[in-house]
């Protein structure tokens, strides 16, 4: 008889992001991304971290002060690096797994890389014009958006 306690694709994908998001060196919001083809393939993954050749250890983490000082002006989005991982596939009608609802300029790459589906975990900055700007642009494209539905299962790994 099978196993009946496997994991749903939902719960792997996002587990998967969840996993990424763990690379994260921002001491404020570690965010993964994984992006899955239409019949279940991961195409690619994605957290948010420094640009390639901008040393970790040589790069601003506050959130604020001198904007130059911050890290916003600097860290790649999760999403975005996601989507230029992509080595060369397409990603037409993808679905994008994130632990963090994506602002604006994700949301852009998103669209312009043919994603269809978002299926997100957290929307904490709901409230920001960033994510009303990006909902806004989903609903014009007809890209779909969900919250993941949180089953409180634990995925225990040990290495
Ligand atoms: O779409 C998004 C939005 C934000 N991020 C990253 C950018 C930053 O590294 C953190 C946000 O840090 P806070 O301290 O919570 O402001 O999240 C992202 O990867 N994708
Ligand atoms: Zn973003």
């Amino acid at each position: 008889m099978k196993r009946e306690d496997y994991l749903s694709w939902d719960e792997y994908f996002m587990g998967i992001a969840l996993l990424a998001a763990k690379r994260s060196k921002d001491p404020g919001t570690q965010v993964g991304a994984c992006i899955v083809s239409p019949d279940n393939k991961i195409l690619t993954m994605g957290y948010n971290g420094m640009p390639t050749g901008c040393h970790d250890d040589n790069m601003p983490w506050e959130r604020e002060g001198d904007p130059l000082e911050t890290k916003y002006l600097y860290v790649c989005h999760a999403e975005f690096n996601a989507i230029l991982n992509n080595g060369g596939r397409s990603l037409k009608g993808a679905t994008l797994y994130a632990t963090l609802f994506p602002c604006n300029e994700c949301a852009k790459a998103i669209i312009q890389s043919g994603i269809q589906k978002v299926i997100y975990m957290e929307d904490k900055y709901a409230d920001t014009d960033a994510v009303i700007a990006s909902k806004r642009m989903f609903d014009m494209v007809g890209i779909t958006y969900e919250a993941y539905e949180v089953k409180h299962k634990k995925i225990v790994i040990e290495l």
